[in-house]
């Protein structure tokens, strides 16, 4: 419905799924539309949507890829049994050839998900605003974690036994589902244990992480299960790095939460309590708050304010490191919903946390 032309809509269903149409399907598009592009009511709107409308169904109940699409499916982990990723749900490569979710509303907002890592690297509003930051430095080789976007830190926040932010975010995930409600698109990543979580962190365990891309917002769940025979414990986070003017942004909602604050001493953080409403980022900073509210405000200083809800990330994370990184620092905030203290699972059960993040 936001295309204004019949042909807008062609050229944008050729952009989304051009590479995955059997020759037969895209006849099948154009028979549809060019009545509509050609007939008496080729000005009207409305014609044009019922135009596009029939071809979405037809493309969501289309079920065959071409070898790219097929060869791009078996690395994302899809099931060939199923059908082809639904409407808004684009599977294509990514920088340095990894795979990636494309997720486009068809109220206008997009969001974008690399598999490795399960790292949702973009989400901009209809605008074309991006709110989440890439790091400059992000590398995307398959080896080293994306820096931007949401990683994961999974199984261990950290500092702690095993690598910085546990290995989430640097394992390849899989997409196991998507769909589509009333133009908004879902998908459902997947992660579990293989013999190289198993070298750090010996468990059997499965990983869920649903993603819904609304016009003005974007939502995540994520659920560990324990599918081991034995109880095990972990720490985890969602290491948002939202775009920011750093001297202009500030978070609101903090004030009372008993704070670990790593700054001076990383490996030794000063507990305290936050005093303050509004929180600015005026030099490094690097502090846990525990007991977070689930609900917090980001103002970016740029003009938008993300409001930050959550179910279950009972704790949250400041950090911006100034100097450290001198050539981005100033262009990043990153807000994290954390679950520090250990969450404990027996065999099969699962532990839940939703974020929800939008935009005003
Ligand atoms: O691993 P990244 O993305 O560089 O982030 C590192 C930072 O992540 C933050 O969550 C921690 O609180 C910091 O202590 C840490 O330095």
């Amino acid at each position: 419905s936001r295309f204004k032309k019949t042909s807008d809509c062609l050229s944008s269903i050729l952009d989304l799924y051009g590479s995955s149409l059997r020759s037969t399907e895209l006849c099948t598009i154009l028979l549809v539309l060019m009545p509509i592009l050609s007939g008496p009511h080729k000005n009207s709107l409305e014609e044009g949507e019922r135009g596009m409308a029939s071809s979405v169904s037809m493309l969501s109940s289309s079920s065959s890829c071409s070898p790219l699409g097929d060869s791009l499916r078996a690395r994302a982990g899809l099931n060939q049994q199923k059908t082809a990723a639904a409407l808004g749900v684009k599977i294509s490569e990514g920088n340095g050839g990894l795979p990636k979710v494309s997720l486009t509303s068809s109220r206008g907002s997009e969001a974008e998900i690399y598999l490795f890592g399960g790292c949702i690297t973009s989400w901009k509003l209809a605008n074309g605003k991006d709110l989440l930051f890439v790091r400059p430095d992000a590398v995307f080789n398959g080896n080293k974690p994306i820096s931007g976007g949401i990683p994961h830190c999974f199984p261990q926040f950290g500092p702690g036994p095993i690598q910085q932010h546990g290995f989430g975010r640097n394992m390849n995930w899989s997409l196991a589902d998507s769909e589509n409600s009333e133009g908004d698109p879902t998908v459902t990543l997947e992660l579990k244990d293989d013999n190289y979580s198993r070298s750090m962190w010996d468990f059997s365990f499965h990983a869920s992480y649903r993603v819904m891309l609304n016009s003005k917002s974007l939502s995540t769940v994520l659920t560990i299960t324990n599918t081991d025979k034995q109880p095990f414990s972990f720490s985890t986070a969602l290491h948002t790095y939202f775009c920011a003017s750093v001297t202009g942004a500030s978070v609101k909602g903090l004030k009372g939460c008993t704070t670990l604050n790593k700054d001076p001493d990383p490996s030794n953080p000063l507990e305290g309590k936050e005093e303050r409403e509004v929180i600015n980022f005026p030099g490094f900073v690097d502090c846990v708050y525990l007991n977070a509210p689930n609900e917090l405000l980001l103002d970016n200083g740029l003009g938008d304010v993300i409001t930050i809800k959550n179910k279950n990330w009972t704790d949250a994370v400041l950090w911006n490191p100034h100097l450290q990184m001198e050539a981005c620092y100033k262009d990043f905030v990153c807000v994290e919903n954390a679950k520090i203290g250990k969450v404990q699972l027996d065999p099969e059960q699962s532990w839940v946390a939703e974020q929800h993040i939008s935009a005003s």
